[in-house]
Formats: structure tokens, C-alpha cells, sequence
């Protein structure tokens, strides 16, 4: 079961309008992973088949010499490396690197097959340039990649072209100077316009997940919600039963806690509240466990692949540990100290709400029992006998 992300770390840095969070980043990006291998595809499939298209105009410009056809094995060059990353992309199923990395490797492969041909045509560099802006706007909008890296690839091959003009075009001081400014503008719009397209589709996933968050946890205790463990939880256990794997239950009640916000009022009921949630997260494995608010200051913790021995020991340490630490209420900090009843159901068949009434019921026997303590009971498998365990605190 996915960790569900967590609004703290939905921060996107505002330079690349990336999250700052790795995992929130892999996780948007996974989400847009299907469209990103279309995208790149199509992208890379016109762009080879234009590149090879062009090749006219070197015919029309050199007509047939040696020369047009070394300019028609780079081109060729350009459409089957393009040609083959966008089938990669396509075809395979491809993870985010890759996906990157194929990005990469198509845009420094053309550039630098674009180099040499603007080199082989050197009267023509204002078509280059032209050609050049085009490409950069191609590398930053149309072909999915970290910006940092679109950045660093438009930047160098931008680089390398001046220079180019510098060593092989016959162009005047005022045409070098407007080429070099148009490409300025080209690669500052270009960034621009790829930073704001980033954000927008962040902020776009940040709005999901926050809305997300709201309808699966209770606002208090960041705890999941009734709706989460209904929508969510119940199906993901049933294959897990169905398989004969072992699922624990623990739910738990804070003992006599109307007294305490009738003593210290609903604030400090809250702060207890919150102590006694916080414990229970703190134990729930990352991705594995589930800790849901079941009532008002009732707890229900799921423990996929935990058999009735260690939900027990779990429970008992929890219940030590929640009767001898106080939670502190108020801006005084007054400690509270109180402790709470456990109800462990085990079994590795059967329905996870079934585990989840059993559970309720030794709970309740907890309560009865004198309260402070832990009652476990394994559920029997179809066919054979129930084998209950009760640990007294
Ligand atoms: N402060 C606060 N109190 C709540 C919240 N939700 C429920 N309660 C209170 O929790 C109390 C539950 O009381 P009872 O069901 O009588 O249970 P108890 O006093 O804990 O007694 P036992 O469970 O039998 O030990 C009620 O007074 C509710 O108002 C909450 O979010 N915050």
C-alpha cells in the first residue's frame, strides 16, 4: 500500500517549479509518466521526420555534390536516433530516467548534427539561427525534461553556435550582434515559459493531494478517516487474507476521557488526543500499516502480515507506554496522565471487518475487564477452533 504524500512536503522551488521533496517529485511524475512517453514519442517522431524533410534544402542549396550526401548521413543520423528514442519511448514500458535520458540524448545528437550542417552551409547563417530558435523552443516546451537539464543543453549548443558564427559565418558586426540577442531571447523566453508550464501542472497535483488529504484524514489527529478505511482499507486487506497471509487488528479507546474534558476542559482533551495519535503513528510501519480514528477517542491500527503474538506485544507496549507518559495540555503544560483499553484480533482469513469487530468486542471486554489492559484473541480459520489469548495489564 503507497504512503499517501503528505501536504508538508508539497513545497515546489520556485526556480524550476519542481517539488523540492524527491519523492513528491517521483510520485508527480510517475502520475504523468503515460502522457510524458506519448509526448516524447510524437515529439521526437515529427522532429526527425522535419529534420529529414530539410535535407530538400540542402539539395536546393549545394545541389548534388559529395557534400549533400555526408549532410544526408547526419540527417539520417539525427532521424534514426530521434526515431529510435521516440519507439523506446513508445513501445517499452519506460521509467522517468529513461524517459530523460532518451530526451537527452535525441536533442544533443541533432544539435550537434545541426552544427554540422550549418558548417557545410555557411552562407546561410540567418536561416541557421532561425532554425536554431526554433529548435531551443522545441528542447524547452515540447520535449519533457528536467528544466535544469533543457537549460544546460539549449545553453551550451546556443554556445557553441556563436562560436560557429564566429569561426565560419561572413556576417557583419550588427547581424552577429541581433543573432546573438535574438538567441538570448529565444532561451529567456524559452525557460520562462517551461518554468511556468511546471509550476502550473504542480500546483495543479498539490491542489489533488491537499483535496485528497482533506477527505481521507481527520483534521485533528492526521489519522485516516471512516471514509478512507471503508474506500481504501478494507479492499487493500482482502487480498492479503485471501492468500492466507496474517492481518492484525488493534483498536483501542482512551479510558474515561469524557472525565478528562469534563476536568480540563476540550482543549486538553484534544492535546491528549493528539499524544495518544501520535504514539500510535509513530509505531505504524512507513507504507505498511494503516492508523485510522474509528469514533471520537477510539483507534484502530491495521497490521498487514502481523500474526496475533507480535499485535499483542505492539499493543502492550503501547498501552505501557500511553499510561506512564503525560500528555501536556495548555500553554501552562499541565500534564494529564491517563491510559487507554486494547482490543488485538489476528486471523489469516476471513474479511477485514470482520477482524475489525472482534477487535471491537475485545476492546470493550477490556473496558469490562477493569480498563488499562490489553484482550487478544486469534480468529479461528474456517473449520477450526478459536484460540483466545488474554493478557491482563
Ligand atoms: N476533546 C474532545 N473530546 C471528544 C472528541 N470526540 C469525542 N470526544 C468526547 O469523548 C468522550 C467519550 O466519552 P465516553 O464515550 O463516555 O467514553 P469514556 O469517558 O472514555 O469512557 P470509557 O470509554 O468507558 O472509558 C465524550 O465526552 C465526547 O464528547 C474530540 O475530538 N475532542
Amino acid at each position: 500500500m503507497a504512503r499517501p504524500l503528505s501536504p508538508d512536503a508539497l513545497a515546489i522551488d520556485p526556480l524550476v517549479g519542481e517539488f523540492d521533496d524527491r519523492r513528491t517529485e517521483t510520485a508527480y511524475l510517475g502520475q504523468h509518466l503515460a502522457r510524458t512517453r506519448t509526448q516524447l514519442a510524437c515529439t521526437l517522431l515529427f522532429c526527425s521526420l522535419y529534420f529529414l524533410g530539410f535535407f530538400a534544402t540542402d539539395v536546393a542549396a549545394l545541389g548534388l555534390v559529395p557534400e549533400t550526401a555526408l549532410l544526408l548521413g547526419t540527417r539520417l543520423l539525427v532521424a534514426v536516433t530521434a526515431g529510435a528514442c521516440a519507439w523506446l519511448a513508445y513501445r517499452h514500458p519506460i521509467t522517468i530516467g529513461a524517459a530523460r535520458l532518451a530526451a537527452s540524448v535525441a536533442e544533443v545528437v541533432a544539435l550537434a548534427c545541426f552544427m554540422v550542417i550549418a558548417v557545410h552551409r555557411p552562407d546561410e547563417f540567418h536561416w541557421h539561427a532561425m532554425s536554431l530558435a526554433i529548435m531551443l523552443l522545441v528542447i524547452y516546451l515540447y520535449i519533457p525534461n528536467r528544466l535544469g537539464y533543457a537549460l544546460a543543453i539549449a545553453a551550451a549548443s546556443t554556445a557553441a553556435f556563436l562560436l560557429l558564427v564566429l569561426a565560419v559565418a561572413d556576417m557583419r558586426f550588427p547581424d552577429m550582434l541581433t543573432l546573438g540577442m535574438l538567441l538570448a531571447l529565444v532561451n529567456t523566453f524559452g525557460a520562462l515559459a517551461a518554468r511556468r508550464y511546471n509550476l502550473v501542472a504542480r500546483e495543479e497535483f498539490r491542489a489533488r493531494v491537499v483535496l485528497e488529504n482533506a477527505a481521507q484524514r481527520d483534521h485533528l489527529s492526521g489519522c485516516y478517516n471512516r471514509r478512507y478505511l471503508h474506500e481504501h482499507l478494507l479492499g487493500a486487506a482482502s487480498p492479503l487474507l485471501r492468500d492466507g497471509q496474517p492481518v492484525c487488528v488493534i483498536l483501542c479507546d482512551i479510558d474515561h476521557f469524557k472525565r478528562i474534558n469534563d476536568t480540563h476542559g476540550h482543549a486538553a482533551g484534544d492535546a491528549v488526543l493528539l499524544a495518544f495519535a501520535s504514539l500510535l503513528r509513530t509505531v505504524a510501519r512507513d507504507g505498511i500499516d494503516s492508523v485510522v480514528r474509528y469514533g471520537g477517542e477510539e483507534f484502530l491500527v491495521i497490521l498487514p502480515g502481523t500474526g496475533l503474538a507480535a499485535g499483542t506485544h505492539l499493543a502492550e507496549w503501547l498501552r505501557g507506554r500511553f499510561g506512564n507518559t503525560p500528555a501536556y495540555a495548555g500553554p501552562d503544560g499541565v500534564p494529564i496522565h491517563t491510559t487507554a483499553s486494547f482490543g488485538v484480533a489476528s486471523s489469516s482469513a476471513g474479511s477485514l471487518a470482520g477482524l475489525i469487530d472482534a477487535a471491537d468486542k475485545l476492546m470493550y471486554a477490556a473496558k469490562r475487564n477493569g480498563r488499562n489492559r490489553v484482550e487478544s484473541l486469534a480468529l479461528p480459520m474456517p473449520g477450526a477452533q478459536a484460540a483466545p489469548l488474554s493478557r491482563a495489564a
